[in-house]
Parts: structure tokens; sequence; C-alpha cells
């Protein structure tokens, strides 16, 4: 077992398994449903990910993807696969992955995938109100900041979308001539949502990601000023997770 990556929840090996080069993703966190929400992730997202193969609470034996460098072709070709799984679509804002649990995980913070009526309310209730709940209860966040995000959150009517749903540049693998997407918290989203989290960090050739994209599939006009919108639940779950050093940046997406 050859260590090849570690991140918020575990350690990624490489090693072999019946007879073919494998990765292994053994959690060293104890997340409950933690390896069930993600390969179930995996295989309701089906394009751009690696194959699972098997999985039980402890961990996941999946296609090893062998390491590469971000470039160009390679991120039009990943904007073009977002867009197709996009484009699979789900049956409502905020249902879990197919076989997959309601109650996921977002780095190390939990996520509840609730089916509701409307973007907005799913918004609301399930991707802000719990993260600025949790941000106030181990204060990193006053209650008066908290209020800020007392908000309406509107985006274009759209019939709900596949989305990643953790789609921040880390989890973009640049494998061999061509990208991957890994570790998702895959639910009925918006799909501006995953666009705008690609961005919340950067990501090599994003330009190249996003234009290949909406040629594929146009956003609504005005997507720009719901960027930062989008991006309040990230940042949100950064204030919960890791501290007030986020705080600032959330409190002025909600602001936008
Ligand atoms: N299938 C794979 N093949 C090759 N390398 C992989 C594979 N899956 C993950 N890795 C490597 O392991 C690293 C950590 O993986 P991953 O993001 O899934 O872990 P994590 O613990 O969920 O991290 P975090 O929650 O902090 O994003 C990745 O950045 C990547 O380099």
């Amino acid at each position: 077992m050859i260590p090849i990556g570690s991140g918020a929840s575990g350690t990624v090996y490489r090693t072999t398994w019946n007879n073919r080069t494998v990765a292994v993703k053994e959690r060293t966190v104890p997340e409950r449903n933690g390896a069930w929400a993600e390969a179930a992730s995996l295989a309701w997202l089906g394009t751009a990910v690696p194959e699972v193969f098997e999985w039980d609470e402890d961990r996941i034996v999946m296609e090893y993807l062998d390491p590469g460098e971000p470039d160009e072709r390679a991120a039009e070709e990943l904007g073009r696969a977002l867009a197709e799984i996009h484009a699979k679509g789900a049956a409502k804002y905020g249902c879990p992955p197919e076989e997959g649990p309601r109650d996921a995980w977002i780095g190390p913070v939990p996520m509840r995938n609730e089916e509701c009526d409307s973007w907005a309310e799913f918004y609301a209730s399930h991707r802000v109100e719990p993260y600025v709940r949790m941000a106030v209860d181990r204060g990193h966040l006053s209650h008066e900041e908290a209020r800020v995000f007392d908000r309406s959150w509107e985006a274009p009517d759209e019939p709900p979308a596949r989305v990643h749903g953790d789609l921040w540049n880390g989890n973009v693998h640049w494998g061999r001539d061509r990208a991957w997407l890994i570790d998702p918290a895959a639910h009925g989203g918006h799909r501006e949502s995953d666009l705008a989290m690609l961005e919340l960090f950067g990501c090599p050739h994003l330009e190249r990601v996003r234009g290949a994209y909406l040629e594929v599939a146009p956003f609504a006009d005005g997507w720009r000023d719901r960027v930062a919108l989008h991006q309040v639940f990230p940042l949100l779950v950064h204030v919960a997770a890791f501290g007030r050093s986020y705080t600032e940046r959330a409190l002025a997406a909600a602001r936008s």
C-alpha cells in the first residue's frame, strides 16, 4: 500500500487488488455513511469519475487514476463532461444520490440531502441555515453576523441538475491527458453551484473549463452576478469547519 494522498476524511493508497492497480481510500475519521455517500455519489455521477469496485464503512476500492498535469484540452473536456453530468438530472432539489444516504458529509461536517420543491427553499434550509447555526455554536460567527444570512436566495428556475456538490479545485484530479472528478457530495442541485465553487479557490484553466461548459449548456443571463450567492454555502462550511479566517469572505458573499 503506497500512500498517494490524504484529506479531511482519510488517506488514499495505491495498491493491488484482484490483480489490478487500484486506489483505496481508507477513512481515518469515523463518519457515519461517509463511504456510502461517496460511493453512491460516484456511481450516480457516472461520467469522468473513477469506477468503484467495492466499498464498506471504512474504505472504498476504486479505479486508480494516473497523475498528470493540467492542460487546456483536458480542461475543455472536463467542462463538457460536467455539462453531461448536470444534464443527467435529479428527481428533486436536495435529493440524495440514487441508493445513497440522506445524511452525508461535506468535508469534515455533516450535510443533509432533503428534497425541496424549489432551489431557494433547499438552499436556505439545507445549505445555509445548518452551517450558520454550526458556525454560531462553535463561536465562529456572532449572532449579529448570522443575521446577514437571513435573506432569500434566488437563482433562475431550472430543472434540478445532478451536481458534484463539492467541486473545489482539490477535487479535480488531473490525470494523464484528461481530468477526473473525485470525492463528490452529489445531490440534486443548481448547476451554477458547481461552477461557482470551482471558481472559489481557483482552478487551472478555469476559463477553458467554463467556456467549454457554457458552449454546450449556457447559463441564464446574469450568472456572473450569482457566483457569490452560490459560494455562500462552501464559504459557510469553511467558517463552520475551520473558523473565522473565512468569516469576512462569507459575509461579503452573502451581502452581494
Ligand atoms: N482514484 C484515485 N486515483 C488516484 N489518486 C487519487 C484517487 N482518489 C484520490 N486520489 C488522490 O488522493 C487525494 C485525496 O483524495 P480525496 O480528495 O478523495 O480525499 P479526502 O480525504 O476526501 O479529501 P478532502 O475531503 O480534504 O477533499 C486526491 O487529491 C488525489 O491526489
